[in-house]
C-alpha cells in the first residue's frame, strides 16, 4: 500500500487550492503578504487588497513569479463603507466567480491602556467588524454557487481577554458571534460554504513584534507557517483553526475550567512597567 503524505509534511501541496480564485484582504504585509505567496505556489487565482499600492503591487509581481495562475490587486481602505463592494465586484468581473474568501486585515489599534476614545471603537468595528460582514455579503451569491468557503483570521483576544488591546479585541469578538451564529445557519438552510474562524496566538509580523515585544514575555511564532495553516483549514472546511495549537489550545480550555488562574497567568506574561500611557 503506498503511503499517503500528511497535509503538514506536503507544504505547498498543489491540488488543495489549484485553479481556485481566492481573495486576501490585509495582503501587503505580514500574514496577508504570506498567505499570498502560499497560495501562488499552489497555483491558485488572487485578488489582493489593502491600501498601500505600492506594496500590493511588489506582492503581485512575487505572486506571479511563484507560479499564480494570475494575480491582480485592488488598493483602498476598509474604513470606506462602500470599498468591500467594490473588491468583490472586481473578482465577479475579472473571473465570474469566487472560491475562497479570505478576510485578513486589520485598521491600526493602539497597544496601551484604554483611553476613552469611544470614536476610535467606531472605526475600528467598521474596519475589522463591519467590512468583513459587508465583504461576506456581497461574495455570498458565487461563494454558494460554488460552494465556496469564508475564512475569518481572529485572535487569541477574540476568544480570550487580554490586556491593552479592549477596542481591538471587541471587534475580533464581534466576528466569533456573528460568524457562528451564520455557520449554524448555512448548516440549517443546506448552504454548502463553510465558515472557518482562525484564532491566532502572537504571530512575528513586523507591526506586531513593533507594538508589543518591549512588553511581552513570549516568543512569537512564525508568520509563514501561520499562513500555511490557515489555508490549509480553509481548505479543509474546518470550523476552527487554533494556531499555535497547544497554546490556544489550552488556554480556550482553561478559561472555562479556570478562569481567574488563566487571568493572572495571562497577566505575569507582560512587563506592564514597560507600557507608557498616552
Ligand atoms: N500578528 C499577530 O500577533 C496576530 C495577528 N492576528 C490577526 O492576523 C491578521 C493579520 O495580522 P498581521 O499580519 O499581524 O497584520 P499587519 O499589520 O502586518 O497587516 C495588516 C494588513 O491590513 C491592511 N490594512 C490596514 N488598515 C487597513 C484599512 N483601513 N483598510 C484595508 N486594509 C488595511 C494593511 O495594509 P495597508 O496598510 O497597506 O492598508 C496590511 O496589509 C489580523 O486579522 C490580526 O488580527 C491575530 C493574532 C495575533
Ligand atoms: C498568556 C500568553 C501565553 C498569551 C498572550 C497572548 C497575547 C500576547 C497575544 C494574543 C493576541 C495578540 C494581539 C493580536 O491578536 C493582534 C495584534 C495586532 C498587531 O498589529 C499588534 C499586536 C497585537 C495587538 C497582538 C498582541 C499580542 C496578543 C494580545
Amino acid at each position: 500500500m503506498q503511503a499517503v503524505p500528511a497535509l503538514s509534511s506536503a507544504p505547498s501541496s498543489p491540488e488543495m487550492l489549484r485553479g481556485k480564485r481566492v481573495i486576501v484582504t490585509g495582503a501587503s504585509s505580514g500574514i496577508g503578504e504570506q498567505m499570498a505567496y502560499h497560495l501562488a505556489r499552489m497555483e491558485a487565482h488572487l485578488l489582493l487588497t489593502a491600501r498601500r499600492e505600492a506594496k500590493l503591487q511588489k506582492v503581485v509581481e512575487r505572486c506571479l513569479e511563484l507560479g499564480a495562475a494570475s494575480a491582480s490587486y485592488v488598493s483602498g481602505s476598509m474604513e470606506d463603507t462602500t470599498f468591500p463592494e467594490v473588491v468583490v465586484k472586481e473578482a465577479e468581473n475579472t473571473w465570474g466567480g469566487l472560491d475562497m474568501l479570505i478576510l485578513n486585515h486589520i485598521g491600526h489599534s493602539f497597544f496601551n491602556y484604554f483611553n476613552g476614545d469611544v470614536g476610535h471603537v467606531r472605526k475600528l468595528l467598521e474596519t475589522n467588524f463591519l467590512s468583513y460582514v459587508a465583504m461576506t455579503t456581497a461574495a455570498l451569491p458565487m461563494l454558494k454557487e460554488n460552494e465556496g468557503s469564508v475564512v475569518v483570521v481572529s485572535s487569541m483576544a477574540g476568544k480570550i481577554g487580554t490586556p491593552f488591546v479592549a477596542p481591538y479585541s471587541a471587534t475580533k469578538f464581534a466576528l466569533d458571534g456573528f460568524f457562528s451564529s451564520l455557520r449554524h445557519e448555512f448548516i440549517i438552510d443546506k448552504v454548502n460554504v463553510s465558515i472557518t474562524l482562525c484564532i491566532l496566538g502572537y504571530i512575528d509580523t513586523e507591526n506586531a513584534v513593533r507594538a508589543v515585544s518591549h512588553a511581552i514575555r513570549d516568543t512569537p511564532a512564525p508568520k509563514e507557517e501561520c499562513a500555511l495553516e490557515i489555508i490549509k483549514s480553509g481548505a479543509l472546511r474546518q470550523r476552527e483553526l487554533h494556531y499555535p495549537s497547544w497554546v490556544v489550545g489550552s488556554l480556550v480550555l482553561l478559561r472555562d475550567i479556570a478562569p481567574d488562574f488563566l487571568d493572572r497567568s495571562i497577566r505575569s506574561n507582560y512587563k506592564v512597567e514597560n507600557i507608557k500611557r498616552t
